[in-house]
C-alpha cells in the first residue's frame, strides 16, 4: 500500500472535524485579541482562498475583507480572485501596488540593481504594508496563508507573505489544502492551477524549489523519498530556520 495515499485517506476521514477546529481557532483567536475582523491578501491562488473561506465560516461576511493586490500580475489570477469572491461570497477590494513598486524601485536601485527575486520580494512586502495599514485602520488582524509545506522549506518572503498575525492553515500540507478547498467550494480553476508566487513572469513553486509538492508532502507525511530530494528539502529547511523563529538578539 502507498503510505502517502493512506495518510491522505486518513486525513479525508477527519476533514470535517479538522475544518471545525480551524474555524474555532480563528473565532477564539480574533475574539481574544478583541479584533473586529480579519483582512486576507487574495492572490487567486489556493492558499489564500482556503484561508479566506475558513475565516468567513468563523466570522461571517461582515468581518472578513479580502484584498487583491496586483503588481503587474498575470490577469488569470485576477479572474480567479473574482471567481473566488463570487463563489464564497467574500467582500473583495482591489489595491494596485504596482505604482508604489514603480516609485520605490529607482530609489532602491540608486545603490545597485535588484534581480527578479529581490523585486518580487519587494512586491510581497508592499502587500504586507498594505494589509497592515488596513488592519490598523479597521481594528482587524492580518491572516497568514502559508501552508505547512511552504513553512517547512521557508518558501515565503520574510516580512512579506511570511508576516501576519495568526495562521489558520499552518499545519496543512499542500495536498491537504487541496482537499479542504474541495470541501469549502473553492472554484476548480483555483484548485487545479499550478502553485505560483507570481513574483515574476512564468514563476512556479515546483520549478523554483527543484522538487514537486508530491515529493515534499510525501516526505513530510511519511518520511519517504529519494535521498537526493530529502537532502534538498532538509537543506532548505536548515537555511530558512531564521524565518520560523523570533529574531535573535542580545
Ligand atoms: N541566518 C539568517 N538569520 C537571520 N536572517 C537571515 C539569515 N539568512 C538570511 N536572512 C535574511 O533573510 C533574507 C532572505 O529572505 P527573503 O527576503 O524571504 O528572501 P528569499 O528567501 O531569498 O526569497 C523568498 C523565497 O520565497 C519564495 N516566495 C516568496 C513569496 C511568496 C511565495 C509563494 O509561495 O507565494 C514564495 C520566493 O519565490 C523565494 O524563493 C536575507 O536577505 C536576510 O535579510
Ligand atoms: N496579487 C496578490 N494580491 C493579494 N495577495 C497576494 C497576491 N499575491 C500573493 N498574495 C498573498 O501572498 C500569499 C502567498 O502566496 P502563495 O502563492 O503562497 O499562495 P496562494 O497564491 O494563495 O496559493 P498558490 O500556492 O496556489 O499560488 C497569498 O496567499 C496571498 O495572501
Ligand atoms: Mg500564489
Amino acid at each position: 500500500m502507498d503510505l502517502f495515499q493512506e495518510k491522505l485517506r486518513q486525513y479525508k476521514e477527519r476533514i470535517q472535524e479538522d475544518i471545525s477546529e480551524r474555524v474555532n481557532f480563528i473565532r477564539s483567536y480574533v475574539e481574544n485579541a478583541c479584533a473586529k475582523g480579519v483582512v486576507v491578501g487574495i492572490s487567486g491562488g489556493i492558499d489564500s482562498s482556503v484561508t479566506a473561506a475558513l475565516c468567513l465560516k468563523a466570522l461571517g461576511k461582515e468581518r472578513v475583507l479580502g484584498i487583491w493586490m496586483p503588481a503587474y500580475s498575470n490577469p488569470v489570477h485576477e479572474k480567479d480572485a473574482n471567481a473566488l469572491a463570487e463563489a464564497i461570497d467574500l467582500n473583495l477590494v482591489k489595491i494596485d501596488v504596482g505604482p508604489a513598486f514603480d516609485a520605490i524601485l529607482p530609489e532602491i536601485e540608486k545603490i545597485e540593481p535588484l534581480n527578479d527575486l529581490q523585486k518580487g520580494n519587494t512586491k510581497a512586502r508592499l502587500r504586507m504594508t498594505s494589509l497592515y495599514a488596513i488592519a490598523g485602520q479597521k481594528g482587524y488582524l492580518v491572516a497568514d496563508t502559508c501552508n505547512y509545506s511552504e513553512i517547512y522549506v521557508g518558501y515565503m518572503t520574510k516580512g512579506g507573505d511570511g508576516l501576519a498575525d495568526f495562521n489558520p492553515v499552518a499545519s496543512l500540507t499542500k495536498h491537504q489544502i487541496r482537499m479542504v478547498a474541495k470541501e469549502l467550494g473553492i472554484p476548480e480553476s483555483i484548485i487545479s492551477k499550478p502553485p505560483s508566487a507570481d513574483l515574476w513572469v512564468g514563476q512556479t513553486d515546483e520549478q523554483e524549489m527543484g522538487f514537486t509538492y508530491e515529493d515534499l508532502d510525501r516526505y513530510l507525511l511519511t518520511g519517504e523519498g529519494k535521498p537526493e530530494v530529502i537532502e534538498k528539502i532538509e537543506h532548505l529547511h536548515r537555511i530558512s530556520e531564521h524565518k520560523r523563529t523570533l529574531m535573535p538578539g542580545i
